[in-house]
């Protein structure tokens, strides 16, 4: 049995305590961007180390299903951005009364403001039809491309970049601007720019949409709505 012992937890992982903290302190202070995006360009070797890491996120039968797209033009983002607006009018339809005001209120995409678009996307067919570990569910190499980005968005914070997810399109607008194959599936649209100010909390939180849960009520023990230890 490993001792509970701090300093001994600390020697065993191989990580200096600065090491450590900068690891929580990049989870803790992403944050997802709209609005705060600089217009400088991203440089291309910094580019490289963000994709670099997303490129060593987990994949189920380690089969790296993503692709990135990665846009510049002007053009094509703003094509993207009309696909957003399109559903974005949709999606407010699905709101009711004033939480739909309060939805028109939200900005929802930085997709013209940031310097980068990365399309992030996700090739079911990348190493086969039988996949080790993907046997009984096809969706896990939708969750790698996430493990993908999640691992893209947190260099990012440690490069002073913002990363924004935006989610709401009708995919097929997305493959038609793109000219992505009909197989594979979008997984992100993300902004991506310099920031030199986030939120300290969710955007979302601090503008009354949602608030972060208590993490104790989320957490089971030995079965599905157990809270004793
Ligand atoms: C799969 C997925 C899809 C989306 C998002 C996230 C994820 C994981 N988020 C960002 C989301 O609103 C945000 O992560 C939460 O509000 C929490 O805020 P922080 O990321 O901690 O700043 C997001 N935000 C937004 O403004 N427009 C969007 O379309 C989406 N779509």
């Amino acid at each position: 049995m490993r001792p509970f012992d701090e300093d001994a937890l600390l020697a065993a992982s191989g990580f200096s305590l600065a090491e450590r903290e900068a690891v929580y302190h990049a989870i803790m202070t992403r944050r997802d961007v709209r609005s705060q995006f600089l217009p400088d360009p991203l440089p291309d070797h910094v580019v490289e180390r963000l994709l670099t890491a997303a490129h060593h996120a987990p994949s189920v039968g380690f089969m790296q299903p993503w692709n990135f797209i990665l846009v510049k033009s002007p053009t094509v983002r703003a094509r993207i951005q009309d696909a957003f607006s399109k559903a974005n009018e949709e999606a407010a339809l699905m709101f009711e009364g004033e939480r739909r005001q309060v939805y028109r209120s939200l900005k929802l995409e930085g997709i013209v403001e940031a310097p980068l678009g990365i399309c992030v996307t996700c090739d079911p067919t990348r190493s086969g039809s039988v996949v080790l570990g993907r046997t009984h569910n096809p969706r896990m190499d939708s969750y790698s491309t996430v493990c993908a980005i999640q691992n893209l968005w947190l260099a990012a914070r440690a490069e002073g970049i913002g990363i924004g997810w935006v989610s709401i399109f009708r995919e097929g607008d997305l493959k038609s601007i793109l000219g992505i194959p009909e197989h594979v599936e979008v997984v992100a649209w993300l902004c991506a720019g310099f920031v030199d100010k986030l939120y300290d909390e969710p955007e979302l939180s601090v503008k009354g949409w949602r608030q972060r849960l208590p993490l104790e009520e989320l957490v089971f023990h030995d079965g599905w709505g157990r809270r004793e230890r």
